[in-house]
């Protein structure tokens, strides 16, 4: 299904941290949201999974208002990943995963096989099948991250909603779920803070900066040293990833872009 940002502005505290957002994720297109600490990443995001109301403008799923919408309706159709992650459920692994079914299910039901099996998948997809009867309080990090993606999964959306789905996953984690989000081709809306992960998964980049979209296309139009140096203060070289062919930031780790420019400058 298409997601359809559509002139949203948000107000938190007086302050617009968002204005006038237009943005498309077609269907079946991962679409990812980059950007700066503080850029609005996250405000944009709970706005589509409607954590948050917009002051104007609207968020649309295959053309339909999300606020038209139940809360029962919206669930069966966006699964979200927020960046507050509890840890004090006291559930267990199998029981937070099972709560993705909850749209499809009348108040207190049991679960049925459909449930079980999308629930073991989900278990599965994340590599954690045999974690079901594990607390889900005494995980790591990294275990809690993916037993919320497999809630996620199990919820088997039209439209993922991801907010740094890679956090505290080690690289082995990190590149299998790239791996199953591309291989999966859900419309999926996903912010990321590494820009080579990013660049590697998806289709199109939109880039926002102090609460507005300053750049979007593929990678490899919006990912360009004056971009990078401009909106994130770097100095980097774009170069072919030699065994994908995928663009490949290679940052300056030494020295950033302001200081160089500084540097560069005439006394
Ligand atoms: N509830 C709130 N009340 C007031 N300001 C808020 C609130 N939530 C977020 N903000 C502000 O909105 C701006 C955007 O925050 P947001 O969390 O969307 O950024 P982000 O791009 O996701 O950042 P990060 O990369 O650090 O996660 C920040 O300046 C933040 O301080």
């Amino acid at each position: 299904m298409r997601i359809t940002i559509d002139d949203v502005t948000v107000t938190l505290a007086g302050r617009d941290v968002l204005s006038g957002i237009h943005l498309i994720a077609a269907e079946g297109e991962i679409a990812g949201l980059v950007g700066p600490n503080g850029s609005g990443k996250s405000t944009l995001l709970r706005t589509v999974y409607r954590h948050l109301k917009p002051q104007a403008g609207r968020v649309l799923l295959a053309g339909r208002d999300v606020r038209s919408m139940t809360t029962t309706e919206t669930a069966r159709h966006i699964a979200a990943l927020p960046q507050e992650r509890g840890s004090d459920f006291e559930f267990t692994v199998r029981e937070v995963v099972a709560m993705g079914r909850s749209p499809y299910k009348r108040a207190f039901a049991g679960d049925d096989d459909l449930d079980r099996s999308a629930v073991a998948a989900a278990l599965e997809q994340v590599g954690l099948d045999g974690y079901g009867r594990r607390g889900f309080a005494a995980l790591s990090g990294g275990e809690r991250q993916r037993v919320l993606l497999a809630r996620a999964f199990a919820q088997q959306p039209d439209v993922l909603v991801l907010d740094e789905p890679t956090n505290h996953l080690d690289v082995q984690h990190q590149v299998e779920l790239l791996a199953l989000l591309r291989a999966q081709r859900r419309t999926t809306l996903i912010s990321l803070h590494d820009l080579n992960a990013a660049a590697s998964l998806c289709d199109r980049l939109h880039v926002l900066h102090e609460g507005a979209v300053v750049a979007s296309g593929t990678p490899r139009e919006v990912l360009t040293p004056e971009l990078l140096a401009k909106v994130f203060g770097v100095r980097a070289a774009i170069v072919e990833h030699p065994l994908t062919g995928d663009p490949l930031i290679a940052f300056d780790h030494r020295e950033p872009a302001s200081s160089s420019a500084q540097a560069a400058s005439p006394v």
